[in-house]
């Protein structure tokens, strides 16, 4: 296959994965990518795509006064993608010349070929997304935001979400083999160059695993002795698992996808490391036994991940995040349960709203009036981010970029 045709398949894959995006309402995760699409084209489609949805307003910005009227979506997703390539340096001609070859070959696209070419021959000399304002977060995000950290730090959000983010991992313990990079006061460690991570030194003897900085803070948090018995109440697809075992815990760990347990396990292979798998719905289940400690990892609106999925906020619109909350509610009643006497519980949740954390914290409170919240005692933890009633608040704008996440350490009083 010659090169330009490679590069003409990852382009036309990408704008699928646009248009099932902002047209069909599919999550990235959701899009089926065409059969046969090589390896290098694939992740370099899905690199594409995640770019352009990343600044797709800024973009757009750059569009809107070549465009008399808007066109339809699957010529704008060509024009999208192209607006972005420019602005990362690609030669004007081959840009040009490629998102015309594209409006050509789709049947909903070839008729307005001359309106992709007059537009992108248009565009000015150097595209710059970066000297245009970050893109705002929706509205069912961003108010309730502005309204409990302020304007101020939702800018500083906007502004991280508008970038690549980098990739963290959690090195196991005593790990021999490990990859470039800087360490972070907590642990995790930055890589220098991520590339192709299966290749990574350390990936194949599973000496790390990719996982955010912000989400290993939670089991750090849980100090965890060797021999405690640990239970991960939605664990897939499991890198807090991991950690849990890591720290020499009787892990258990439970999750109600047999899909995404399968992933813990291939992980825990992986890394050679141990714990019992059950695929349940925690909200039935029954152990035989009280736990030690209990990680809670609810399903939440992930609203914190947005620099990484940044379809989340193309494609969801805050409807499912009453349930949502009623779901976590219900989860930590039950899973509050089954702590022995003297027991912890760790809640956190990946979302930047109030509701799934701070609200979530005072809710639980008050229905459990013998339970306390433990105050974090990490030496590396900067104090700003214990909120008042002693949960921890991560914003994707600390440490150079990391997951938004709620975390709190709950625990009967006496
Ligand atoms: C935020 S993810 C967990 C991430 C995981 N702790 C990790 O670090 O890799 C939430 C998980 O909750 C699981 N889940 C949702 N409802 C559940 C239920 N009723 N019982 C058990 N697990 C549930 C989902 O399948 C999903 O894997």
């Amino acid at each position: 296959m010659k090169a330009g045709t490679e590069s003409v398949t990852a382009r036309s894959a990408a704008v699928g994965i646009l248009n099932a995006v902002l047209g069909e309402g599919l999550m990235l995760s959701q899009v089926a990518l065409p059969e046969g699409l090589a390896g290098p084209d694939r992740a370099r489609a899905e690199r594409l795509a995640v770019q352009v949805l990343r600044q797709l307003d800024r973009i757009d910005r750059v569009l809107r006064p070549l465009l008399r009227k808007a066109p339809p979506l699957a010529v704008l997703n060509i024009l999208r993608l192209a607006v972005y390539e420019r602005a990362e340096g690609a030669a004007a001609h081959g840009v040009v010349n490629e998102a015309v070859t594209l409006a050509r070959r789709g049947k909903r696209t070839t008729h307005l070929s001359g309106l992709v070419n007059a537009v992108l021959r248009a565009l000015p000399e150097t595209v710059d997304l970066a000297a245009l304002p970050a893109p705002q977060m929706p509205r069912w995000i961003r108010q309730p935001l502005v309204h409990a950290y302020g304007r101020e730090a939702v800018a500083a959000i906007e502004a991280m979400q508008a970038q690549v983010p980098p990739l963290d991992i959690t090195p196991k313990a005593g790990a021999t083999a490990l990859p470039e990079g800087e360490g972070l006061p907590s642990g995790s460690i930055r890589l220098a160059t991520p590339g192709q991570i299966t290749l990574a030194p350390g990936y194949a003897s599973g000496d790390w695993w990719v996982q955010d900085v912000a989400a290993a803070m939670a089991v750090r948090l849980m100090r965890v002795q060797a021999g405690e018995r640990v239970l991960d109440v939605c664990a897939a697809p499991g890198g807090k698992t991991l950690q849990l075992a890591d720290a020499g815990a009787e892990v258990t760990a439970l999750d109600i996808s047999a899909p995404r347990m399968a992933r813990v396990e291939e992980n825990l292979a992986r890394t050679g490391l141990r714990a019992r798998l059950v695929v349940a719905d925690a909200l039935h289940w029954e152990p035989e036994a009280g736990f030690d400690a209990i990680l809670l990892d609810a399903p939440c609106s992930a609203t914190g991940t947005l620099r990484r999925h940044p379809d989340l906020q193309h494609v969801k619109d805050g409807s499912e995040v009453a349930g949502l909350v009623a779901l976590q509610a219900a989860l930590l009643d039950r899973a509050l349960g089954w702590l022995r006497p003297g027991g912890r519980l760790v809640y956190c949740t990946c979302s930047l709203l109030p509701a799934e954390g701070e609200e979530q914290l005072a809710a639980v409170l008050q229905r459990h009036p013998g339970l306390r919240v433990v105050p974090p005692a990490l030496p590396w933890l900067p104090p700003e981010w214990v909120t008042a009633q002693g949960g921890v608040r991560l914003r994707p704008d600390y440490w150079g970029g990391m997951d938004g996440f709620f975390i709190a350490t709950l625990a009967a009083q006496g």
